[in-house]
């Protein structure tokens, strides 16, 4: 009878993961696995992984251990490393409520975008705070077939290039990376986001994530539209003092972001478990091969 391993599937506004609890860091997670285990077809499926591990048990969080007992170790789907997962850090608070090793209301979790200060809302949605945004100088265009359009280039930790569209269909089946100059930009691949508006302080967006595809959300994403769309609309937080919010609608739902006076920016959502099993491990490790 082969081992077992066990896991479980949750979403952050249909941004879904395949969660794996290993608070000892024992299993080996090579890129490979990663990808099978995400695989929509021949794995469990899921746009990226997110690897539940004590942060003292991991090298690359081991320094945080103090602040935060749980680490996430996130992989996009592909099987690469990403520095931060803003859905996936939501949907990982949520684990560790339902495995019993948190309880509603404040936590801290380790990421490899530093330490995330979380909040669990009674019954309801999850926040996390994202840090500030940086927003490097240059111009960038993304384009998808023949349009393209001017981006704004913005770090959540991850890198993320955010284009207003005219309409969200002009980004096209979003089926590969849409390419995007000058390659001086992004040299490890980007986020790219598709933004239109929907209201006052309202838009929605499409994504096509580094690693992933086009996905039904990105927290990351979500967010660097709501700063994005504040610059432009002539919206600084820190230069005025005033918090500025917005509320970002994703295929899979609807996300409100705040940037506050002092830069921190807020993001609040629904995060849900919807099922946990067993891995085969014989599965998977004929699948790495
Ligand atoms: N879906 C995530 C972002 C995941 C990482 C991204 N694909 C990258 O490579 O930077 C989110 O909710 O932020």
């Amino acid at each position: 009878m082969s081992t077992r391993i066990a896991f479980l599937k949750g979403h952050g506004t249909e941004n879904d993961f395949v969660i794996v609890p290993d608070p000892e860091n024992t299993l080996d997670l090579p890129p490979a696995a990663v990808a099978a285990l995400c695989d929509r077809r021949a794995g469990i499926g899921g746009d990226g992984l997110l690897h539940v591990v004590r942060s003292a048990e991991h090298p690359e969080a081991a320094h945080m251990a103090a602040e935060a007992e749980w680490f996430m170790d996130y992989r996009n789907g592909d099987g690469s490393v990403a520095e931060m997962c803003g859905n996936g850090v939501r949907v990982f608070a949520r684990y560790l409520q339902r495995a019993g090793h948190v309880t509603e209301g404040d936590l801290a979790v380790a990421t490899r975008g530093g330490v995330k200060a979380v909040h669990i809302a009674k019954g309801g949605d999850v926040t996390v705070g994202m840090g500030k945004a940086l927003l490097p100088e240059g111009d960038v265009t993304v384009s998808v077939g023949d349009r393209s359009w001017p981006a704004r280039n913005v770090n959540m930790g991850n890198p993320h290039a955010v284009a207003f569209v005219d309409d969200l269909a002009h980004a096209g089946d979003l089926y590969s990376p849409p390419p995007f100059s000058p390659a001086a930009a992004y040299p490890s691949g980007v986020n790219v986001e598709f933004v239109v508006d929907r209201g006052p302080r309202h838009v929605a967006m499409r994504v096509h994530e580094r690693g992933a595809g086009e996905t039904r959300s990105c927290g990351t994403g979500a967010c660097a539209v709501a700063v994005a769309t504040a610059r432009r609309d002539g919206a600084d937080p820190v230069a005025t003092g005033t918090p500025a919010t917005y509320t970002v609608d994703v295929p899979g739902g609807t996300l409100v972001i705040t940037e506050r006076s002092d830069g921190e920016i807020e993001m609040t959502g629904p995060a849900v478990i919807v099922a946990e099993g067993e891995i085969d491990a014989d599965w998977l490790e004929n699948a790495v091969g």
